[in-house]
């Protein structure tokens, strides 16, 4: 069975195919191919395909649409030297990542045109992500036609946390108008529970997952359930993020509606001009962030008013550290919502690859008798437990696949 994935992030689009023989494999398999796309601006953004021999390949798109970018990258599967297959009629089910899926959808689904139509609905609730993936739906019926398609949803994972997590103190009415907290990245947060499990070769009771990526979130996981997670109505909540401001006090936006903001400004504000990219002024990249602290700053400087930080790398070193202050107490919001810690898992971009940001996060833990062993944090550990012996606490580091999760729900929809 050939299964395509697409999976549309808010910094990135990622498109994998996986071709199973017999029954599907509990651990991930490696795509026969993979291609991302990198976006750089709207209308630029950097494509990077490779083959399951190790090739790859990039080429720079500029003055492309989101949609055209996603076509030439779907192209590359059966064209040029990658050419993972022959002809489009091999592919026999095409799976989406949906941010999205309200209250109606709590597992995946196959793609119809009422499901077309509630992502369409929901769009303006996730508007960086639910868009691009009505896109994807559409591009993959304008290539392959009456292909069967999955919809595979951020938010099942946390449909079922207990009322008082998912539901916010505002008026009672909210709750009928399906105004909750809903939670985002679900498929990562449960392949990361599973994951953990099958690494531990046990279970556990207490697990946060900590999703940091462009988008991120954290999730309590009791037993294997979400029962309480950052995100809430939209993807805006919660931690601070590449774009995103997360969770500000409503009563700034009150504010700004009355000095005469429009709801399409304080969308931009709060999703594409804030977190780290508006306090740093430099990046949403975490990376780029980090090249631009100047870490041999005089002492004097390091207690700088606010009003006096303007050059570059103080702002820089202001974003990280609002990013991990906010992580920090979102972690104890969900340390305590748990009662306690078993396994504590970075994933996703920052989470897979910042060494430093784990040894921050994990510091801020010592109290509890969580410690990491700090020569195994900085070997770019992939799936691996990197807690020392008499930790209290288990720490993983995993390389989420949301991808191969979809694929998995792709083949049992078949
Ligand atoms: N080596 C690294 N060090 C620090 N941050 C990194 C590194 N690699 C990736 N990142 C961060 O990960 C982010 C992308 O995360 P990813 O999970 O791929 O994003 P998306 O939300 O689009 O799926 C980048 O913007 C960057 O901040
Ligand atoms: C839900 C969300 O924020 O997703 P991503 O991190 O892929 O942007
Ligand atoms: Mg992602």
């Amino acid at each position: 069975m050939k299964i395509l994935v697409l999976n549309a992030g808010s910094s990135s689009h990622k498109c994998c195919l996986y071709t199973i023989k017999g029954a599907i494999p509990e651990s991930p398999a490696t795509p026969l191919w993979e291609a991302q796309l990198d976006w750089h601006a709207p209308n630029h953004a950097a494509l990077v395909v490779k083959t399951a021999a190790g090739e790859q390949r990039e080429e720079d798109l500029s003055s492309v649409t989101r949609a055209d970018a996603l076509s030439h990258l779907l192209e590359t599967l059966w064209q040029g030297e990658t050419q993972a297959i022959q002809n489009l009629q091999e592919i026999d089910v095409v799976g989406h990542r949906v941010v999205h899926g309200g209250q109606a959808y709590q597992a995946s689904v196959r793609v119809t045109d009422e499901v077309k139509d509630a992502i369409a609905t929901l769009s303006p609730l996730a508007p960086t992500h639910n868009p691009a993936h009505l896109e994807g739906i559409e591009i993959i019926e304008r290539l392959l036609g009456q292909v069967p398609q999955v919809a595979v949803f951020d938010t099942a994972f946390h449909s079922q946390m207990p009322a008082a997590a998912a539901i916010y103190p505002g008026p009672y009415d909210w709750i009928e108008q399906g105004i909750r907290r809903y939670g985002f990245h679900g498929i990562s947060h449960q392949y990361c529970t599973q994951r953990a499990f099958q690494i531990l070769g046990r279970t556990v009771e207490r697990l946060i997952v900590c999703h940091l990526g462009n988008g991120a979130s954290l999730t309590a996981v009791k037993n294997g359930q979400s029962i309480n997670t950052t995100m809430g109505y939209t993807p805006l909540d919660g931690l601070m993020m590449g774009t995103r401001s997360g969770a500000v006090d409503p009563g700034i936006l009150i504010h700004l509606m009355r000095q005469g903001h429009t709801a399409d400004q304080l969308d931009r504000l709060l999703n594409k001009e804030s977190g780290l990219k508006g306090i740093s002024g430099i990046s949403h990249d975490l990376r780029k962030i980090e090249d631009a602290i100047v870490s041999d700053q005089p002492a004097s400087k390091r207690g700088a008013s606010l009003t006096a930080i303007a050059n570059g790398s103080e702002r820089a070193k202001l974003a990280r550290d609002i990013y991990l202050h906010r992580l920090k107490s979102c972690l104890g919001e969900m340390l305590v919502s748990l009662g306690g810690l078993d396994a504590l898992v970075f994933t996703a971009g920052i989470g897979e690859h910042s060494a430093s940001i784990r040894a921050e996060t994990c510091e801020a833990l010592a109290f509890l008798g969580l410690q990491i062993d700090l020569a195994q944090n900085d070997s770019s550990p992939v799936d691996q437990d990197i807690a020392r012996a008499n930790s209290t606490a288990r720490v993983l580091v995993i390389k989420t696949q949301e991808d191969w999760a979809i694929a998995q729900a792709c083949y049992e929809h078949l």
